[in-house]
C-alpha cells in the first residue's frame, strides 16, 4: 500500500517523538511490504520563526492533500510573548478548523505491564478502558468575541455551538459507544450553562436513535471526580471542547503518564490527524528522554482507523506491550525495577519486539 503521510513534528519534544515514530513506521513498511512518503512541514513556534506565521498555507495545503497527517506538539516559552497570531497554538486551533476535524478520539486504557505505574490504586485503575470523544473545532475555543476590553480592564470569551455541530460529535458519541461496551457518558454543566442545557437535549434526542446505548448524564466537575476514584465506570464518554481538554489530561494519570495517550481528530470523510494529547514538554525538550510510546501509538491509530491497517496497527501495539512487559520505561513511568531507558532507546526496544516478532512469525508460516 503506497501512502502520502504529512509529518509535522511542532515544537519541543516534537521532532523527538516524532523521529521515534517515523522509524517504527519505516520498518513497518518494510516488513509488511508498504510503501510510506513522509513530507515534512512546518507548523507552530518553529512556523512562526521560518514564516513569520504558526500555520503557513503550504503546511495546510499539503495536509489537505496528504492521506494522513502526524503531529509532535506545538508551543514553548520562546513564543508564550508573541501576538495571539503568532502563538504556536493558534496554527494547532487553525489546522484542526480549517480541516474540518471536529471529533478528537482519546483512549485511554491501562497497559497490564503499567498498572504500578498509575499513582492511583491497582484495584481502581485495572478495568479501565475509556474513550473520551472530545468537540475539536467549536466551544470556547473559537468563539467570537474573544477579547480584552476597557483598556484592559475587562474582557470576554464567548462559548458558542451550532446545533448541527452538537449534533455530529454527539453523533460520534453513539457510534463509538455501539461499536464498545454501548455506555455513553455525556458530559455537561448543565446546571449552570445554556450551551450544556442546549447539549443535553440533543443527547436526548439522538438517544431514541440508539436504544440499544445506555445514557448518563454527568456533570463536569463530578465526572473529573469519578474519572480517578471509579476509572471502570466509563466506557464512552461525550464532551465539548474544553471539557474533553481537561478530562482527557486527567484520565492519563490511570496510565501511568500523559506521555502514553494517542488521539484521532477526524471528520466525515475520513481524513484524520494523529497526536498524542500531551504538549511540547519545554521542561525535558532536548534531553532526549520523551516519553515516545504516545506519538508511536498515534501512529498505529493512524495505520487502523485512515489506512485500515488492523495487522500492522496491532503489531506496532503489540511491540509496545512488549517493551514495557520486558520492564523498559522512559522517566516519566514509575516503574520499579525496570530498565529506564532513552527515547532513542524506547524507541529501538520498540523496533527490536517488531522484527523479533515477524522473524518469529515467518517461522511459523515457514512450518506450518
Ligand atoms: N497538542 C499540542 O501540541 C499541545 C498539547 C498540550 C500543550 N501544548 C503546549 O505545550 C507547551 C507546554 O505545555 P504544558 O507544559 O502545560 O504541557 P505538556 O503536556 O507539554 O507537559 C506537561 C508535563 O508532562 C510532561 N510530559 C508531557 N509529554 C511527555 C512525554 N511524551 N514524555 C515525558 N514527559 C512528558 C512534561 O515534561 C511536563 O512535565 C505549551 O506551549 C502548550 O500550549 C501543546
Ligand atoms: C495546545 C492546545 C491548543 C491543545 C488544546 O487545548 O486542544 C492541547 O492542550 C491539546 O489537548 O491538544
Ligand atoms: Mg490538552
Amino acid at each position: 500500500m503506497k501512502k502520502q503521510i504529512t509529518l509535522l513534528s511542532g515544537d519541543g519534544i516534537g521532532p523527538e517523538i516524532m523521529e521515534s515514530a517515523k522509524e517504527v513506521l519505516q520498518v513497518i513498511a518494510e516488513e509488511f511490504n508498504h510503501d510510506f512518503i513522509f513530507h515534512e512541514h512546518a507548523i507552530g513556534g518553529n512556523a512562526v520563526d521560518a514564516y513569520g506565521e504558526p500555520l503557513p498555507e503550504e503546511t495546510l495545503k499539503a495536509a489537505e492533500e496528504g492521506d494522513a497527517i502526524l503531529l509532535g506538539a506545538v508551543g514553548g516559552p520562546k513564543w508564550e510573548n508573541h501576538p495571539v497570531y503568532q502563538r504556536p497554538e493558534q496554527g494547532l486551533l487553525k489546522i484542526r478548523k480549517s480541516l474540518g476535524l471536529f471529533a478528537n478520539l482519546r483512549p485511554i486504557k491501562l497497559i497490564p505491564a503499567l498498572i504500578h505505574a498509575s499513582p492511583l490504586k491497582e484495584e481502581i485503575v485495572a478495568a479501565s478502558d475509556i474513550v473520551i470523544i472530545r468537540e475539536l473545532t467549536g466551544g470556547l475555543y473559537f468563539g467570537k468575541p474573544s477579547e480584552r476590553r476597557d483598556n484592559g480592564n475587562s474582557v470576554v470569551d464567548t462559548l458558542s455551538y451550532e446545533r448541527y455541530e452538537m449534533e455530529r460529535i454527539i453523533e460520534k458519541g453513539f457510534e463509538t459507544a455501539l461499536s464498545r461496551r454501548k455506555h455513553l457518558t455525556s458530559v455537561d454543566k448543565a446546571n449552570v450553562l445554556e450551551s450544556s442545557r442546549m447539549w443535553r437535549e440533543i443527547v436526548e434526542e439522538k438517544a431514541k436513535k440508539y436504544p440499544e446505548v445506555t445514557v448518563e448524564h454527568v456533570l463536569v466537575d463530578a465526572a473529573a471526580m469519578k474519572l480517578i476514584t471509579n476509572p471502570a465506570s466509563f466506557d464512552t464518554i461525550v464532551t465539548e471542547n474544553l471539557f474533553g481538554d481537561i478530562l482527557s489530561d486527567e484520565a492519563s494519570v490511570i496510565t501511568g503518564s500523559l506521555g502514553m495517550l494517542p488521539s484521532a481528530s477526524v471528520r466525515e470523510d475520513g481524513l484524520g490527524l494523529y497526536e498524542p494529547i500531551h504538549g511540547s514538554a519545554p521542561d525535558i525538550a532536548g534531553k532526549g528522554i520523551a516519553n515516545p510510546l504516545g506519538m508511536i501509538l498515534s501512529a498505529s491509530f493512524m495505520l487502523r482507523d485512515s489506512f485500515g491497517l488492523e495487522v500492522e496497527a496491532n503489531a506496532m501495539e503489540q511491540a509496545v506491550n512488549e517493551a514495557l512487559e520486558q520492564g523498559y520505561h522512559t522517566a516519566d513511568l514509575d516503574v520499579k525495577d525496570g530498565t529506564l531507558v532513552s527515547t532513542k532507546e524506547m524507541t529501538d526496544v520498540v523496533i527490536g519486539s517488531l522484527s523479533a516478532r515477524s522473524i518469529s512469525d515467518d517461522i511459523c508460516y515457514m512450518y506450518v
